[in-house]
């Protein structure tokens, strides 16, 4: 069959979208955050109800929606507005800040999930910037780290401005519902903002351009996020599909000014499996443009990640032995510069019993 597009970008047979689009109708929890807000906010009962909502977003789905959040919404669309005007521009114009292999910030149009391209275009920034990584790794602890840094386009200087300004909201959102998660599992609220003091979160502007041929191709091809916690702004276009504990894949429709919130890999460890991290992955389409806005919070790169010892019994043994953050996350980082041979390194690899 002939493509009107790079066969980089063809996904393997069985993880193309038309031999998948079997969505099954439920979809992923709507939990309103608003009585967190409200004037009587001590009001325990609302808090509560809240907490169970989420607990069981993150058990039967690894992924929720929330509404009501307290985020303005002009950040996210100030934010809209400037990717859009970036992304429009020529390729030399973006390339002119584009990742390298030292510093894995900027504009990049070549990542691949899985060993195939991704039909979209990215601008990634820190969250704290600079922000150091590690570099070199003995097996056992960091040898060596590099220190990563934003870039900015020169000729677009309000982006920064509308970066800087969400990142700093999101941030907000994504401590509290950190904290949310972590009463759900029985814990008290802050007993994970520590893993943060240095972090290595960071944003990414993708920018899905129309794709030719949308049954071969993926937006972002199956994959579960490596990080704590995603929180996830999408535009009215829609594209995003989680996979639920039957297999199927499901469509996160689109609701107007709300937030998508996953819980990652850390999450899932931290917890002892007890929550999930869900995969998905991003369908495109022939006809529009679309534009989403993950906020990936990740810890320290000094982490060590491993299951918590306040959710460990004799019949809940440790189900990971545990890994450093740092030395995932740059695995990560690099294998987008090059096709890996082997797979990914992935959680499962820390499995106590493999
Ligand atoms: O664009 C989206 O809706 C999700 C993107 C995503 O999953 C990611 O960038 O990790
Ligand atoms: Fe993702």
């Amino acid at each position: 069959m002939a493509w009107d597009m790079d066969p980089a970008f063809a996904q393997v047979q069985e993880d193309r979208p038309s031999n998948t689009a079997n969505l099954s109708a439920e979809g992923v929890p709507i939990i309103d955050l608003g009585p967190l807000f409200s004037s009587n906010s001590d009001d325990s009962t609302a808090l509560s109800k809240i907490v169970d909502q989420i607990g069981k977003g993150c058990k039967e789905w690894g992924f929720f929606q929330v509404i009501n959040h307290g985020m303005p919404i002009e950040l996210r669309n100030e934010v809209k507005k400037v990717a859009a005007k970036f992304f429009s521009q020529s390729v030399e114009e973006k390339r002119k800040i584009r990742r390298d292999e030292d510093n894995a910030m900027g504009y990049f149009d070549a990542e691949n999930t899985r060993n195939v391209r991704d039909w979209k275009e990215v601008f990634d920034f820190l969250v704290v910037n600079p922000s150091e990584i590690p570099a070199e790794y003995d097996g056992e602890q960091v040898t060596r780290t590099i220190t990563m840094g934003n870039r900015w386009p020169e000729n677009l200087p309000e982006m920064r401005k509308a970066c800087e300004e969400y990142a700093k909201a999101t941030e907000k959102l994504a401590i509290k519902l950190l904290e949310l998660i972590s009463l759900s599992l029985g814990l008290s609220a802050t007993c994970l903002n520590g893993f943060f003091k240095n972090q290595t979160s960071f944003i990414r502007l993708n920018y899905y351009p129309p794709c030719p041929c949308p049954d071969v191709a993926l937006g972002v091809g199956r994959h579960k996020d490596a990080g704590a916690l995603t929180v996830l702004a999408q535009d009215e276009v829609g594209g995003l599909e989680v996979r639920g504990k039957d297999g199927k894949w499901v469509a996160v429709k689109p609701v107007l000014d709300s937030y998508i919130i996953n819980v990652g890999d850390i999450v899932q460890v931290w917890s002892n499996d007890a929550y999930e991290s869900a995969e998905h992955r991003v369908v495109v389409n022939s006809k529009r443009e679309r534009f989403s806005v993950p906020f990936f919070y990740n810890p320290s790169h000094y982490e060590f990640i491993k299951p918590l010892e306040e959710l460990l019994s004799k019949d809940n043994p440790p189900k990971y032995s545990g890994y450093n953050w740092g030395y995932l996350f740059t695995s990560r980082k690099l294998s987008n510069f090059k096709k890996m041979t082997v797979e990914n390194l992935q959680v499962h690899h820390f499995k106590a019993f493999p």
